[in-house]
């Protein structure tokens, strides 16, 4: 077949401006629609620009019209007229999310990140549109206000049963479903809770007990326990992982898979509607969230035996009827599972790990710990264990040193807000100023950053918690001693300091974040990690196995939103 041809010089080029026109503007997510602007639109261009209808002449096309598309998005995010073009990062961040991906696929976004922020500053780009913050008066007005939503991050989350409580980012919708969340953990409830507590953590020290003086993989365990714990918990289900020793139904794996890929696609969630169109695409995510909507039915269906987290879930507790239960509460099932069990397992783990790398630490723990509770008093008085300075202050170095949440949590200054200001942020040598060297504290000048619309932010945890200005002396140093409140302070190496020399901003460290969206589950964790640490010390010796390099545990840990951790293999010394 013979066409007229038109100079192709001049109609690809403005069809592929025509078609990046449209995804800035509309951000279409349609499979159908994408296929058309992507394929359909400069497969027919052939039919003007080629005198003849060729599969080569087609190919000819499609790649020009690609390659020109990714020019001219390309020269956008680079550009000054970009609305973050005033915004330090590395170029590769600045144009795609997609080295983000392969960032968490290779697990070492909170390296990296940090990386950045050392070498340009306070507020990184790290993404076309997007930007982290490592100062701690960034935390309170990213996270803390009802006023940034949670960003695109979250869109993918969504399950067949609907949204779970954290995938929610309307306030208003948030507010209802996160109310039996609140009932179900707050201290009045906990005491319901107390006998489950009992049982678990019996059941791990009496496993615990068994393998003493044999190499034990304690990260494991953790999850192990908090797996049964929340089975329990959640859906009055026994899981008998501590029992068999093993992940039995294979959840943990399941969920470490799916993590994994959420992860990764959470950080380009625009790729999802295309995916889906995939067979088999997004299989392990499907698969576990599916299971964890399982134990949901079943545990609706069978009604409150007990008080547990589902009764109150369920409105069982009388306070809440919503036509759409079953529905609501099936979807939060998932994040029941993820938020309640792998979080304690995960800030365990690494408090051993920290226990093993800080030898002294953990004498002078096992000490406190003998000193509250001695004669071998069973250490389950919940009020003791929080007023226990030196647990607590470790406990809280440990999740200093390294965050729960490694990178951050995303939120959005949507479009239409017409942006907001974070910060201050200190404007290192701001050598344009020019009396700067005759004043000196012109180069310590801080400004606000104004975010534009459209942005999406976030506190790089990592970062935030290793900053000299929030943390010091020593930020990078597991010190649990900042955190007791002392007139001086003996440095490991033996020297001497006043208070005043010591920064400890507590009001940035927010392991369980803060504001609406905040960790309703923050007093069951305290009361679990104290609980199960003020145990294992007062019964075990804990060192690293002989074939086991500690330095493995941080370099095997993965930052994939959630933590994916290696082994951390140990063997069990009987104290008494
Ligand atoms: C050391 C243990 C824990 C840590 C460090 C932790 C941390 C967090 C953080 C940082 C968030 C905010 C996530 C975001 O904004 O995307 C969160 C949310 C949440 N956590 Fe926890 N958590 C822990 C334990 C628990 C436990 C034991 C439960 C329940 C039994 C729980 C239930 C939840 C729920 C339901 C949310 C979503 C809240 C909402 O969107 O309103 N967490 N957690």
């Amino acid at each position: 077949m013979e066409f007229t041809s038109v100079d192709p010089r001049v109609i690809i080029p403005t069809a592929s401006l025509a078609c990046y026109v449209i995804y800035k503007r509309y951000e279409p997510t349609d499979p159908l629609l994408n296929f058309l602007l992507l394929v359909g639109a400069p497969s027919a261009l052939t039919l003007v620009v080629e005198e003849q209808a060729t599969l080569l002449g087609v190919l000819r096309v499609l790649l020009a019209y690609w390659a020109l598309l990714v020019l001219f998005t390309t020269a956008y995010r680079l550009s000054p007229f970009h609305p973050l073009a005033q915004f330090p990062g590395p170029t590769v961040a600045k144009v795609s999310k997609l080295y983000h991906v392969y960032m968490v696929l290779r697990g070492d976004p909170h390296i990296i990140i940090r990386e950045w922020h050392d070498k340009y500053g306070d507020v990184v780009r790290i993404g076309p549109n997007e930007l982290t913050f490592k100062r701690a008066d960034a935390v309170y007005p990213i996270l803390g206000a009802r006023q940034l939503k949670k960003g695109p991050f979250y869109n993918i989350r969504v399950t067949e049963e609907g949204l779970p409580i954290d995938a929610i980012k309307d306030f208003d919708q948030h507010t209802i479903r996160r109310k039996p969340w609140t009932r179900a953990l707050a201290p009045a409830a906990l005491k319901d809770y107390e006998e489950i507590i009992l049982t678990k953590t019996e059941l791990l020290m009496e496993k615990l007990t068994e393998r003493v003086g044999q190499d034990i993989d304690i990260s494991a365990w953790m999850s192990y326990y908090s797996f049964d714990f929340m089975g329990k918990l959640a859906f009055a289900r026994e899981f008998g992982m501590m029992n068999a020793g093993r992940d039995t139904e294979g959840l943990w794996h399941m969920m470490d898979t799916a993590v994994l890929a959420l992860a990764s696609l959470s950080v380009i969630p625009w790729i999802v509607p295309a995916l889906k169109a995939l067979p088999g695409a997004g299989n392990s995510v499907k698969r576990f969230q599916r299971i964890a909507s399982t134990y949901g039915t079943h545990r609706v269906s069978t009604g409150s035996k007990s008080k547990d987290l589902w009764y109150y879930l369920m409105g069982e507790d009388g306070a809440r009827q919503n036509a759409d239960l079953q529905y609501d509460v099936t979807a939060d099932a998932f994040t029941a599972v993820i938020a309640g069990s792998d979080t304690v397992a995960t800030a365990l783990s690494h408090f051993w790990y920290l226990m093993m790398r800080y030898p002294k630490c953990c004498e002078r723990l096992c000490e406190e710990v003998d000193r509250t509770f001695p004669h071998g008093e069973l250490p389950y008085d919940y009020n003791r264990l929080a007023e226990m300075p030196y647990l607590n202050a470790c406990l809280n170095e440990s999740m200093r040193v390294i965050s729960p949440v490694l990178s951050g949590l995303q939120r959005r200054v949507e479009l239409g807000s017409g942006g907001t200001m974070i910060g201050p942020q200190y404007v290192q040598e701001f050598s344009y100023f020019p009396l700067y060297s005759t004043f000196p504290l012109a180069n310590q000048l801080f400004v606000h950053s104004f975010v534009p619309e459209g942005t999406n932010v976030s506190v790089h945890m990592t970062s935030l918690y290793h900053n000299p200005d929030t943390f010091s002396p020593l930020p990078d140093t597991f010190w649990p001693d900042r955190w007791l409140d002392q007139v001086s302070y003996d440095l490991p190496n033996g020297t001497s300091i006043p208070k005043r020399e010591i920064k400890l901003d507590r009001a940035s460290f927010v392991p369980f974040s803060v504001g609406q969206q905040s960790c309703p589950g923050k007093n069951l964790a305290w009361l679990q990690l104290r609980c199960i640490v003020a145990l294992v010390m007062q019964r075990f010796r804990i060192k690293p196995a002989e074939s086991y390099d500690l330095d493995r545990w941080e370099k095997e840990t993965r930052d994939a939103h959630a933590t994916l951790r290696g082994s951390l293999v140990v063997r069990l010394e009987m104290r008494t």
